[in-house]
C-alpha cells in the first residue's frame, strides 16, 4: 500500500562524490516521502549485521570496510511500492547492467562502488529500518501533495 517503506543508503562514495542532493532529488521528485534520514559514519558491528547474507561471499570483509569508510546518508522513504520501485530507480547491482536514467546506471561504473544500497524486500526493509533506525527516529508528518500523487 501507500505506507509501504524502504531503507536507502548513499554510500561513502556517493557521499564523497556529492550525490547526496542528485538522489534524493529523484525521489522527491517521483512523489516519495522521507519519512527518516541521518548523516552516520557506521560501525563495522551495523555494517556486518546489515551484510549478515553476504558473510560467505570473498568480497564481504571489503565491502564492510568500503561502508564503513566514510559517512552514509540513512534513509527511509515511504510510498506505493516503494520497495520494488527503488530497485528499478538504483539499477543493477553490477552498474555495468544498469540502464541509463538510473542512478548506478547514471553515476558509477564499478560493482564494489556503486554509490547506493536499497531494501530487496518487504522483508528486508523492516529487518534495515529498525537496524538503522529506532522507531522515534521514524517522523509521521501529513502530506499535503498527498492528493495529487494517488487517486
Ligand atoms: N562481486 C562483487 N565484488 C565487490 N562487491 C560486490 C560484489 N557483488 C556485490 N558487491 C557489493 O555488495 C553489495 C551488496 O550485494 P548484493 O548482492 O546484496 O546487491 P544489491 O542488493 O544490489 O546491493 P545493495 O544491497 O547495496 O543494494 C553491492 O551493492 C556491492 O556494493
Amino acid at each position: 500500500g501507500v505506507n509501504e517503506r524502504t531503507f536507502l543508503a548513499i554510500k561513502p562514495d556517493g557521499y564523497q562524490r556529492r550525490l547526496v542532493g542528485e538522489i534524493i532529488k529523484r525521489f522527491e521528485r517521483k512523489g516519495f516521502r522521507l519519512v527518516a534520514m541521518k548523516l552516520i559514519q557506521a560501525s563495522e558491528s551495523l555494517l556486518k549485521e546489515h551484510y549478515i547474507a553476504l558473510q560467505d561471499r570473498p568480497f564481504y570483509s571489503r565491502l564492510v570496510k568500503y561502508m564503513g569508510s566514510g559517512p552514509v546518508i540513512a534513509m527511509v522513504w515511504q510510498g506505493l511500492d516503494v520497495v520494488k520501485t527503488a530497485r528499478t530507480m538504483l539499477g543493477e547491482t553490477n552498474p555495468a547492467d544498469s540502464l541509463p536514467g538510473t542512478i548506478r546506471g547514471d553515476f558509477c561504473v564499478d560493482v564494489s562502488r556503486n554509490v547506493i544500497h536499497g531494501s530487496d524486500s518487504r522483508e528486508s526493509a523492516q529487518r534495515e529500518i529498525s537496524l538503522w533506525f529506532s522507531p522515534d527516529e521514524i517522523v509521521c508528518w501529513q502530506d499535503h501533495a498527498e492528493s495529487w500523487i494517488y487517486e
